[in-house]
């Protein structure tokens, strides 16, 4: 049976156990870099530390580094991983999940329960697209992306790799999202967004760089 440790222990990462309960697949435990937080427990599974307190279970073990929403601590997660020598975990996929057979999503990525995520959409590695997220045909979306819950994707939209798409957003057809830019929950994406800035609002429209 597939096992996995869970970077992070906060609600996001209670959420990823209980999809991996969904998915039959055994979480045998948490990290957390917080010193005073290892020994204690989450859902009963023990908070272990870093890597450096797992190396005896590296080959033994996948890593899930998308255990955070936020895109730039999910990457020092995954660099930390594959530094130290461990393997990501596979693509979690919810049962509830609507998939394409000609998607293709990488390593670490998870898709919660109610999405629909229809036809020749590429994901990169350690993505979160939260419950009932709408991706249309010919989207991509780069590494490292959160879409938050309920986001709505039209067709052939680009979301650039560490981007974060707020709550309940909407993107039109062929709209591009830059390079870790933050749009806010609720907006909606008539225009491309360009790499580093913070866009929120109906329609949305750019409030700050980052
Ligand atoms: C299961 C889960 O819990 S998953 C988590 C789901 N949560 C989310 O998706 C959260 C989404 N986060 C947001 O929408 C946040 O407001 C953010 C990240 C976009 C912005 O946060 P901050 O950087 O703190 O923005 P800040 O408060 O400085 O606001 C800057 C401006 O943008 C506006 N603004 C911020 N968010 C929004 C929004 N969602 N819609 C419209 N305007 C917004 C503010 O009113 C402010 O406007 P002003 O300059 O005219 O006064």
């Amino acid at each position: 049976m597939l096992k996995l440790i869970v970077w992070g222990a906060g609600g996001h990462a209670r959420e990823i156990v209980w999809l991996c309960e969904e998915l039959n697949i055994k979480v045998v435990g948490l990290l957390d870099e917080r010193p005073h937080m290892k020994g204690l427990t989450v859902e009963g599974l023990p908070i272990l530390g870093t890597l450096a307190d797992i190396k005896l279970l590296r080959d033994e073990v996948g890593i899930v580094c998308a255990g955070v929403g936020d895109p730039a601590l999910k990457r020092r997660f995954a660099l930390t991983t594959a530094s130290s020598g461990f393997r990501f975990a596979p693509p979690l996929i919810h049962p509830n999940v609507r998939w394409s057979r000609r998607n293709v999503i990488g390593a670490g990525s998870m898709i919660f329960e109610g999405g629909v995520i229809s036809e020749q959409i590429r994901i990169g590695q350690h993505v979160i697209l939260n419950r009932s997220v709408s991706v249309s045909h010919d989207s991509v979306i780069g590494d490292y992306v959160t879409l938050g819950p309920g986001v709505c994707l039209a067709g052939n939209v680009v979301i650039e790799a560490g981007a974060y798409i707020g709550i309940g957003a909407s993107v039109r057809e062929k709209i591009k999202v830059g390079n870790w830019s933050v749009v806010g929950g609720g907006a909606f994406v008539k225009d491309d967004i360009p790499e580093y800035c913070m866009a929120a609002g109906v329609p949305a429209v750019v409030k700050k760089n980052l």
